[in-house]
């Protein structure tokens, strides 16, 4: 039998308890279902998702290749897979020892998978049993469903209860809901108010309590000054916060956020980048300086359009 006609319901974690009955049983059905399978030839109908299917490779390069999962919301909110690969690649080679990683907010797995080729266990924590469930089934289109725990919950009282503060956590990383595409209209995106569940500042508290190591993607129109008054605030006056503009092609599609010790000797990273990336600095240097940084360290480009 394959793989992916059965799955594990150990590797959604607390879901046999009574107290998950619910989420159990609509995550059996949407198997039953095999809910929201994509079929990469149909051209979709619905006009607000089209701009994303025509680059549907782009999320996924298994696409066309493999079953793969998406709601309507994850079309607009997958991480990209170079962009996600990068990810992985970077904290992998920033952290070569690391074993645990939790991404928060894993959506349709877009990040999970890649954090999954190249660390052996990865928690996948969201607050929608769809998510969980495409996040799972992409998984094992990928065959790494066996390095993936999917913890279901609003992060918001997760954190509040302390889950994972006595695990043995290496990075956490999140790529936290923006609000919709509507982000792109504001010159500056403010991130207490604009990021969900919560702002920044508490994200970051919460993520910190877990791991001294945190990767965030944030839109590319972020407060940088307010990345640094956070860090600041939570981590003292010398901290820092490691900066990447992520390009794709010529489209900045966001920057990524490093708060710890083994980010900012970035140069090691950089060896195993795959993308296009433009650091801006550090959030308390000025911006020139890690422009120039990032033009000695970063330049293999990616090519994101699709046509079809
Ligand atoms: C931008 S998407 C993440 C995409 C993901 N990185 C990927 O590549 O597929 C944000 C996710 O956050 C989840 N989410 C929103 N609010 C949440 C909350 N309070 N607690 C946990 N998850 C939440 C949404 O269900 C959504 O799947």
């Amino acid at each position: 039998m394959n793989s992916a006609d059965s799955w594990d319901l150990g590797h959604f974690v607390h879901l046999d308890k009574h107290k998950y009955r619910k989420q159990r049983k609509e995550l059996e059905k949407l198997w039953r279902d095999d809910a929201f399978l994509v079929n990469p030839d149909a051209k979709v109908a619905d006009r607000t998702i089209y701009k994303y299917w025509k680059n549907r490779r782009t999320l996924f390069s298994l696409m066309g290749v493999k079953r793969l999962y998406l709601t309507k919301e994850l079309w607009f909110s997958v991480t990209p897979e170079t962009v996600a690969k990068f990810v992985a690649r970077f904290i992998r080679s920033c952290l070569p020892e690391a074993h645990t990683v939790v991404d928060v907010f894993c959506g349709g797995g877009g990040n999970s998978i890649q954090l999954a080729m190249y660390f052996p266990k990865v928690y996948g924590v969201d607050c929608s049993v769809e998510h969980l469930y495409c996040t799972y089934r992409n998984a094992q289109a990928y065959g790494v469903e066996d390095r993936i725990w999917l913890k279901y919950g609003d992060w918001r009282k997760l954190s509040r209860r302390g889950r994972f503060e006595r695990v043995k956590v290496d990075c956490v990383f999140a790529s936290p809901p923006w609000g919709g595409p509507g982000y792109q209209k504001e010159e500056v995106f403010d991130l207490e108010t604009g990021l969900a569940p919560v702002g920044l500042r508490e994200m970051l508290r919460g993520f910190l309590r877990i791991s001294s190591n945190v990767v965030l993607f944030l839109p590319r129109n972020s407060d940088l000054a307010q990345i640094s008054r956070v860090t600041r605030e939570l981590l003292g006056d010398d901290a820092r916060c490691k900066v990447l503009y992520v390009k794709t092609g010529e489209y900045m599609k966001g920057i990524l956020c490093f708060w710890g010790e083994p980010f900012y000797n970035y140069s090691q990273g950089s060896e195993a980048a795959v993308g296009n990336v433009h650091d801006v600095g550090d959030g308390k240097h000025s911006n020139e300086d890690g422009v120039q940084h990032a033009r000695e360290s970063l330049s293999v480009a990616i090519d994101y359009s699709e046509d079809g």
